[in-house]
């Protein structure tokens, strides 16, 4: 990597699209538009590039205002890196490929570059906690919406047998990318939603978003073996109420909040 890179600007009067166009066949490098200026980045020099873009404004009598500019090269890889730091809720210690284990907590290894659900967010942690507090050993788990399967992977962790499903096939992918990773086990896995469940479980826990936990919530209901828990999150605060309400025929046993989001977790008693 080079310590500097080139940045051109491009505003032209009029045409924008025409030099939209020309720049694009001009470089390789990605365009960014940033309200009716075009910028360019390269570690090459970008001069004949703007000496095209100002003949071609000439030729077609447009003002075009440009300008290239030395700019310092960040080391991106490493500043995402260390954007992201491992996490710990309770006895799990979650933390990205790239860092080491903790000693004496339940560690939980998740590439964060394949799905939701490296352990920041406020829902994902809330799940955690509440997995951490309400998931015996033996017991089997269903993660509706598994996302990276952090969820499952810390039931797993505890000793209970899991089953992951996501409607999108590329999060049940990297669920099982992390599993591997963990040297975890799950049962079932599958591309789709609660519907598709054989069976009924001791825990269900989703990590949604309110109106799906809505739209799903007795089917999500059905899974649920009686007396078993169930742990609803992804919730903004403001419809907390629309949650409650359709789910008002289970028991609430417990609420965390984090900022605005709430997590509900349910007794079918
Ligand atoms: C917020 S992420 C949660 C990921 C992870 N479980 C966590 O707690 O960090 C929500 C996931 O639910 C999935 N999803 C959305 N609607 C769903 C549905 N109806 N049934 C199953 N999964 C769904 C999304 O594809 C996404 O992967």
């Amino acid at each position: 990597m080079q310590d500097y890179y080139y940045e051109l600007k491009v505003k032209p009067a009029q045409q924008y699209e025409l030099f939209l166009d020309l720049l694009t066949s001009l470089t390789n490098e990605a365009i960014e538009e940033d309200n009716g200026v075009l910028i360019s980045r390269s570690e090459e020099d970008l001069s004949d590039v703007e000496f095209g873009l100002q003949a071609f404004a000439q030729k077609l009598s447009i003002e075009c205002e440009t300008s290239i500019t030395q700019q310092k090269n960040e080391d991106w890889i490493n500043k995402y890196k260390n954007s992201i730091q491992p996490v710990e809720v309770g006895q799990f210690y979650v933390y990205p490929t790239w860092e080491e284990p903790k000693e004496n907590k339940i560690n939980i290894i998740i590439n964060p570059a394949l799905s939701f659900g490296s352990g920041h967010h406020e829902t994902t942690s809330s799940c955690l906690q509440a997995i951490g507090e309400n998931v015996q050993s033996q017991q089997s788990l269903l993660d509706v919406g598994c996302g990276s399967g952090i969820l499952s992977i810390a039931a797993q962790k505890l000793g209970a047998v899991v089953d992951i499903c996501d409607t999108d096939e590329d999060a049940v992918d990297s669920a099982k990318e992390n599993f591997e990773l963990n040297s975890a086990v799950f049962n079932e896995a599958w591309t789709g939603s609660v519907t598709h469940a054989k069976q009924t479980y001791d825990v269900v826990v989703a990590n949604i978003v309110a109106d799906v936990l809505v739209l799903i919530a007795s089917d999500l209901k059905k899974s649920v073996k009686e007396d078993g828990i169930l742990i609803l999150s992804g919730i903004l605060e403001q419809h907390e109420h629309k949650v409650q309400k359709k789910f008002s025929d289970l028991k609430e046993i417990d609420r965390i909040a984090k900022n605005e989001w709430v997590t509900l977790i349910y007794k079918k008693a």
